[in-house]
């Protein structure tokens, strides 16, 4: 569903990512955690085809992100740390133009339904968007991944800055949409999420992906220590 072939990318003055290799199944949820300028953002914004690989490719579904830029779009949904929606617009308007720039017609109801189980309170979705929180917009973000039947999803830092409960309901969001066969593929700093939603974490330095497990591997503290040690 997600794959990473030698990928790299090189800056002027940076060698960002290294030689990417990775595999992602339908349903399966990978964290990817490391330092600040460890690689993260670059190696999403690759799959995304927001920037163009030095060498190697990336692939959503079979097809190469950079030779497919509309048709990857289809595919996939992605979700910032800050979801950029039309601030002027309610929560059902918004979800409407995403899911109509997708191709899918929804009536009213069915985008109602669609915000409702992404957790987003009844009487917000009537609401302009400028009046959300952090969370609310990330809760329009994920009910226009399911809306739009994303089959990959990209996160970058999803959960920082969200409340412990706003942060726990968007896991168990992710959770809902790995069921339905969604790839996950989330960039994070939250170890204890990473372990709470991730089916396999990897860790990420200076631009490799030096180690990956699988989550159930480990407990919380013994990845916390692997990541540390990582970092030395
Ligand atoms: N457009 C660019 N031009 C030059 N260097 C860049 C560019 N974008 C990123 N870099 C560099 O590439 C490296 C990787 O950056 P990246 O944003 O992927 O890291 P990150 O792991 O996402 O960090 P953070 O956790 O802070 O978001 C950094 O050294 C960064 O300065």
């Amino acid at each position: 569903m997600l794959e990473a072939k030698d990928l790299r990318k090189q800056y002027p003055d940076k060698l960002a990512l290294k030689n990417l290799n990775l595999q992602l199944s339908p349903g399966e949820v990978f964290c990817l955690l490391g330092q600040n300028g460890a690689g993260k953002s670059t190696t999403i914004n690759l799959f995304l085809g927001f920037i163009a690989p030095t060498a190697g490719a990336a692939y959503l579904g079979g097809l190469e992100v950079a030779r497919h830029p509309l048709e990857i779009k289809k595919l996939l949904a992605y979700i910032p740390e800050n979801v950029l929606l039309y601030p002027h617009l309610t929560g059902l308007e918004n979800l409407a133009l995403l899911s109509g720039l997708a191709g899918f017609k929804y009536r009213e109801s069915e985008l109602r339904d669609y915000l409702t189980q992404a957790g987003l309170p009844p009487e917000a979705a009537q609401r302009r968007v400028s009046t959300y929180s952090k969370g609310m917009r990330q809760k329009v973000g994920i009910a226009s991944a399911v809306a739009k039947r994303a089959q990959v999803l990209l996160l970058d830092e999803p959960t920082s800055g969200l409340d412990p409960k706003a942060s726990n309901e968007f896991s168990e969001l992710l959770r809902l949409l790995s069921g339905q066969g969604t790839a996950v593929f989330m960039a994070t700093h939250d170890i204890f999420r990473a372990k709470e939603v991730g089916t396999r974490v990897g860790i990420m330095r200076e631009g490799e992906l030096v180690d990956v497990r699988p989550t159930a591997a480990l407990n919380a503290n013994e990845l916390e220590q692997l990541y540390l040690t990582h970092m030395q």
